[in-house]
């Protein structure tokens, strides 16, 4: 992923996916990602302890988390030296009372679907009319056939993909992954 030119790379360790890895493998792997790309754990409603003692072990500098995690929870990893990722459905990005949504969108946010890591796409419309204020990502059933449109007309600061670069699921494709990246970058000559 590092050599096709991703920005960030990540490790899931939330329990019951089947991309699930040991902290000591990806110790070994983020060793050799250079210092510029972005090295992030996924977490999902974890104890925010093991959280922290996972993504230390494994030597990750930012934590994804897509489950019901408080902004609490963000501004002590954030205290704990590490970059955060909050996962937003879209359905909870959607029921968020408007002072919620501002507390934030002081953050930097993932849109996602509803079932995230499961290659799913949502209608985006509404971002269309009303995105988020602050630096969001983009997320959710995104492949390299649907991702230049969607960086065109939504204009994320990021984008994000799982599924949608593997040949079965579990299993990345260093062809697809090239070809995402390739296409996600078609959009930034085009954007100046
Ligand atoms: O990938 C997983 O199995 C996973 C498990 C638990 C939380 C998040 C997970 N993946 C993240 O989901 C989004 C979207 O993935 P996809 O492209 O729709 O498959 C992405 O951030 C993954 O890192």
């Amino acid at each position: 992923a590092v050599a096709a030119g991703a920005n960030a790379v990540g490790f899931v360790f939330a329990p019951g996916s089947p991309r699930t890895v040991d902290p000591e493998l990806v110790k070994a792997l983020v060793t050799r990602v250079p210092e510029d790309v972005e090295t992030v754990g996924v977490f999902r409603n974890q104890p925010l302890d093991q959280v922290i003692d996972i993504a230390r072990r494994a030597g990750v500098g930012t934590v994804q988390l897509h489950g019901d995690e408080a902004y609490s929870d963000v501004q002590e990893l954030h205290g704990q030296g590490f970059a955060t990722l909050r996962a937003l459905s879209i359905d909870a990005y959607r029921a968020l009372a408007e002072a919620e949504r501002e507390l934030w969108e002081t953050e930097r946010i993932l849109l996602d679907a509803v079932e995230p890591g499961a290659g799913v796409t949502f209608d985006a419309s509404e971002l269309l009319a009303a995105p988020p204020v602050g630096t969001w990502i983009l997320a959710g059933g995104l492949n390299p056939g649907n991702v230049a449109h969607l960086v065109e007309t939504l204009h994320p600061a990021g984008v994000d993909v799982s599924s949608g670069v593997e040949s079965s699921r579990g299993t990345k494709d260093i062809g697809l992954i090239k070809a995402f990246i390739a296409a996600a970058r078609s959009t930034e000559a085009t954007a100046e």
